[in-house]
């Protein structure tokens, strides 16, 4: 089956019962592009695709490549739109060969199975993470690379293939490299549910919600201006925004571009604890604990690429935004 010239063009998007996948297949349905996902549902949410998603949601690894030939000739896509990985920094420390298998070798098959197909344009998460501890900040795409852990190896070595493969095989590809995703669709449908989770706005308010007794501040020591971390939050539904700008720019004949997606403005650990209190009117305790392992002091990426080449400008850059709307989910999805 193929689409009629005048249909709505068709996405495959990996991994869109997860957290930034699904907004941005709500952000590409509400651009007027037909979206079929597929997931393997280890992770992610079946109940928010079926009930604010139009896509049809096809359970399946990027792994089977039976699936994805079928997939691939069932459905006349236009693009890919790739965010199936596993995603747990410490994880990958203690079990690299998890990470390869599916963050490469997961993806590596999914580009054979487009090249097969002669699908052409291919998006891809990628992580500021690849960077390792920053030599500039605001970090510049062009900083060197170094990660520290097989989580960010993972995806710079698919965005080292996305570059032999545009040469060899003329697949065009944007790699969004993002700063921290946090926050909520506006409208409250959709938010962020890892399980288990391990980033800080979320466990604020779940700390807010009486669900944590308190919430743990990885180390007090930094070279900073309050001695905790400094990171670039960056809201769910910007980062969604991008990602429909990253399809257009493929299908207007853009090329292969690595891409940033931050704010340009960071903030401390407990500056984001002091805005949850505002937001939440709960106490929220705190309690400083030894540093974690493998925490840079401060990431802050510079945007000027995704300004410039897709016209990108972030709608919800303040964090007390950020947080209300992630607030606003949380109390729907596990308030009593
Ligand atoms: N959350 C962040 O702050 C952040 C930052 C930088 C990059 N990223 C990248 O963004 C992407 C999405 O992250 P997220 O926070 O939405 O994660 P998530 O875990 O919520 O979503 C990932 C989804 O992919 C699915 N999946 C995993 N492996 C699969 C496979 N082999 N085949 C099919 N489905 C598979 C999972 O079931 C899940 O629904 C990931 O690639 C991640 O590395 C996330
Ligand atoms: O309970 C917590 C959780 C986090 N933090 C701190 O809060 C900051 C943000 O931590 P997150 O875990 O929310 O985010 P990371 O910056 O560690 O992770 C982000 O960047 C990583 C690469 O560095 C990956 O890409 C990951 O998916 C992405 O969320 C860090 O300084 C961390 O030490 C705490 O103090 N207490």
């Amino acid at each position: 089956m193929t689409n009629s010239s005048n249909a709505a063009p068709s996405i495959l998007v990996t991994g869109g019962a997860g957290y930034i996948g699904s907004h941005a297949v709500l952000a590409l349905e509400q651009a007027g592009y037909q979206v079929v996902i597929l997931d393997s549902l280890e992770y992610g949410h079946p109940d928010l695709v079926e009930q604010h998603l139009n896509a049809k949601l096809v359970k399946g690894n990027t792994a089977d490549r039976a699936l994805l030939d079928q997939l691939f000739q069932d459905h006349n896509f236009e693009a890919v739109m790739h965010f199936a990985a596993y995603i747990a920094v410490g994880e990958s420390v203690t079990e690299p060969a998890k990470y390869y298998q599916n963050n490469v070798y997961g993806t590596l098959n999914l580009l054979q199975a487009m090249e097969a197909a002669g699908v052409k344009r291919f998006v891809f998460s990628s992580t500021c993470a690849i960077y390792g501890p920053p030599k500039t900040v605001p970090i510049p795409e062009e900083h060197p690379k170094n990660p520290i852990s097989p989580y960010a190896s993972s995806k710079l070595m698919v965005e080292m293939m996305l570059k032999d493969f545009q040469a060899a095989y003329g697949l065009q590809s944007v790699c969004f490299r993002y700063f921290n995703a946090a926050g909520a669709d506006p409208q409250g449908r959709l938010g962020e549910d890892h399980n288990p989770e391990t980033h800080l706005i979320p466990l604020v308010l779940q700390t807010a919600l009486g669900k944590r007794d308190h919430i743990s501040i990885y180390g007090d020591d930094y070279d900073t201006r309050d001695g905790t971390c400094i990171r670039d939050y960056i809201h769910v539904a910007d980062l969604a925004d991008a990602h429909v700008k990253g399809v257009q720019y493929l299908m207007d004949g853009g090329e292969t571009a690595f891409i940033n997606l931050g704010n340009g403005n960071g903030f401390t650990v407990k500056e984001v604890i002091e805005t949850a209190r505002k937001v939440t009117g709960h106490p929220i305790p705190a309690v400083e604990c030894d540093r974690r392992p493998g925490d840079p002091p401060s990431l802050i990426g510079s945007s000027d690429h995704a300004r410039k080449r897709l016209g990108w400008v972030p709608k919800y850059a303040d964090l007390e935004t950020i947080v209300s709307h992630a607030w606003q989910w949380h109390q729907q999805r596990h308030g009593e």
